[in-house]
């Protein structure tokens, strides 16, 4: 790498590190900063079942941003590197921010006009002319959400639910 680094001018030297071999990434990263001068990261197998949590040591390591994640095994599955999905999937808040969305438009008021206005809701979780139906489902989901502790909420794995929880009909 050394050699490789010194035969050639580099514009820039891009860390790839694999998001399923978690915090033990930083031990590579940083022998790889200590040979080559990293300029950026790429963060691969974000598709999987890793948070890509050691992404953290790797940019600590290598003092570089991340600039693309990999989301699968085809050439053309790059995505540039959004911060606010990754901390969030990576603090397992997507069923939070579920929930705060939900608490929020039941506040709003008439339930129809209001979620006609919002992006991300599909059309089956409000069907015209079924609203009162459509709320009292949303509140249903926010008493499954009640019923689960905050580590169930965190985690993205169905598993995690305890059984007596599935016979009493608490989750869906
Ligand atoms: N699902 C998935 N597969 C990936 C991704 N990135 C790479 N792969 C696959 O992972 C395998 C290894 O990729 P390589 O590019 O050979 O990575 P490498 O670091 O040189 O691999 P090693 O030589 O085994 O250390 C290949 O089959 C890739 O297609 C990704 O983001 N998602």
């Amino acid at each position: 790498m050394c050699q490789v680094s010194e035969a050639t001018k580099l514009d820039l030297v891009i860390f790839v590190m694999d998001s399923s071999i978690g915090q033990a990434v930083f031990d590579q990263a940083q022998a790889f900063k200590q040979s080559v001068s990293v300029g950026a990261t790429i963060i691969t197998k974000m598709d999987g079942h890793a948070k890509g949590g050691g992404a953290l040591s790797a940019v600590v390591a290598t003092k570089s941003s991340v600039i693309f994640i990999r989301t699968g095994e085809h050439m053309d599955d790059f995505e540039i590197f959004n911060i606010k999905p990754f901390v969030s999937q990576l603090l397992g808040m997507g069923d939070w921010i579920m929930y705060e969305k939900f608490q929020n438009i039941l506040k709003m008021g008439p339930i129809g006009q209001v979620l006609s206005m919002l992006l991300g809701f599909s059309s089956e979780l409000m069907p015209k002319g079924r609203e009162k139906e459509s709320q009292a489902k949303i509140k249903r989901y926010m008493a499954m959400m009640d019923s689960m502790t905050n580590e169930e909420l965190d985690s993205s794995n169905p598993k995690i639910m305890d059984d007596s929880q599935r016979c009493n009909g608490n989750v869906g």
